[in-house]
């Protein structure tokens, strides 16, 4: 295999769920490559063997909170899209964790940019640097522009907030030689698709109850969604154009966003679900809000009672809560008047091939209980 005279791109966190489709969109629309660099603590073999004529993808096992790590893989590249991170707000990772991965790795990755001279970063941010707030204050089909009241406490958007501070204070700095770094920001808000861990989650539980759905959350309260397909082609988008325009682009923040509908984050979920026979109990919350907060607090309280034994982190918690409970929904064409984004899979098509990911993991988990089952035979 030979690899051309085109750029390299290191994809940081290159492994996760939308690290894996960016490398994948990379490597299908983006001509102008000859080298991708997948950098992750966990590394995913198959992502190797994706490596054709025109592009080698190179798998680099490293942690984003070594400088050296990160210095060695971005020697030589050119841009570097920084999706690594951890996303907890469940309480199973320390805060002290989340802060070391996702503030001091980015304090990496933007030291490591200058050291070995890489101008441009394309930073995963988060929605949750704005919001929604522990007070419930709604963002209404806000932009990058709408005004809201953001308190940070948790760990996590804590953490991504200051991440984010960092990469868009660092554009337009000076780096050796003189050449300039620019950097810009995305904002995804739920992120859903194939591979998507939690929405497997809600679906083995599901399982468990007989394909029921119990409404927890009132049906009006909307959660902004966005396919990892349309967030991977923005961050390719966004990749080239900060080169191309620079003053443009950089230093700025854009929200991710699609055709996908406004809905609450339950019902949004049976769009997929219901195709597979789930059915969703309840025209309204099943629970008052008191109660499903008090078992909010509960599953806190057991939690801190439970951690020198065993990490006990279940879905709900009173963020968790808070979050699923408050509207947070974004309509913006920011993104599209600065580097000319549109969504490149429409919303019927991102549902399609979410619902096909989601019955393949019906077959999986079918084959699974059938191996078992023939092992049992076997073994009695
Ligand atoms: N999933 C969502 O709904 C969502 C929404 C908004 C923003 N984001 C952001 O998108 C990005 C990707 O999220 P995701 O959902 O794909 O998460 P993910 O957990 O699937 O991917 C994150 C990747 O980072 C890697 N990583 C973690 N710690 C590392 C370390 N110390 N060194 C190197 N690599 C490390 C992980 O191994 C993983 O492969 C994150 O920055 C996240 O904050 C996610
Ligand atoms: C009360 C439950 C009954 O069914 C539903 C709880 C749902 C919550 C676990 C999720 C609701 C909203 C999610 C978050 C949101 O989509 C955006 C996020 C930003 C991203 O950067 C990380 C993930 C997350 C915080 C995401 C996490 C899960 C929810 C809180």
């Amino acid at each position: 295999m030979t690899a051309g005279s085109g750029q390299v791109y290191v994809v940081t966190g290159g492994c996760g769920f939308l690290g894996s489709h960016l490398v994948r969109m990379l490597l299908e629309h983006e001509k102008n490559i000859s080298e991708i660099r997948v950098f992750d603590l966990h590394l995913d073999e198959s992502l190797r063997s994706l490596s054709n004529n025109r592009v080698r993808v190179r798998l680099i096992s490293g942690d984003i909170s070594h400088l050296d790590d990160v210095r060695e893989a971005l020697h030589g590249s050119h841009l570097v899209i920084h999706t690594a991170s951890l996303v907890d707000v469940w309480g199973r990772v320390p805060a002290s964790k989340i802060n070391e991965v996702n503030v001091t790795g980015t304090e990496n990755v933007l030291q490591a940019c200058k050291e070995e001279g890489v101008q441009y970063l394309v930073y995963t941010s988060s929605m949750e640097v704005v919001g929604p707030n522990i007070h419930g204050d709604h963002f209404y089909r806000g932009n990058e522009e709408t005004e809201y009241r953001i308190y940070h406490k948790e760990p996590y958007p804590l953490s991504k907030a200051k991440a984010e501070k960092l990469v868009l204070e660092a554009n337009g700095t000076k780096m050796k030689g003189g050449k300039m770094l620019y950097t810009c920001s995305l904002r995804p808000t739920g992120i859903y698709g194939e591979g998507h861990e939690l929405m497997k989650k809600f679906h083995r539980q599901g399982l468990r109850t007989g394909r029921c759905m119990f409404r927890a959350i009132p049906p009006a309260i909307e959660h902004g969604r966005v396919y990892v397909g349309n967030v991977a082609w923005m961050h390719l988008l966004a990749a080239r154009q900060l080169q191309i325009h620079p003053s443009t682009l950089g230093g700025q923040v854009y929200f991710c966003y699609d055709s996908s509908p406004y809905k609450s984050y339950e019902d949004f979920n049976m769009e997929f679900l219901s195709a597979c026979g789930f059915k969703m109990i309840g025209s309204r919350p099943l629970v008052p809000y008191f109660l499903l907060y008090l078992l909010a607090l509960l599953n806190t309280l057991l939690q801190w009672v439970l951690h020198r034994f065993f990490i006990y982190a279940p879905i709900l918690n009173p963020y968790t809560l808070a979050v699923a409970s408050t509207t947070f929904t974004v309509q913006t064409d920011k993104a599209e008047k600065h580097f000319g984004y549109r969504p490149l899979y429409a919303w019927e098509e991102a549902k399609k091939r979410t619902i096909t990911w989601i019955k393949s993991l019906e077959v999986r988990e079918k084959d699974l209980k059938d191996v078992g089952a023939k092992g049992n035979y076997c073994c009695n």
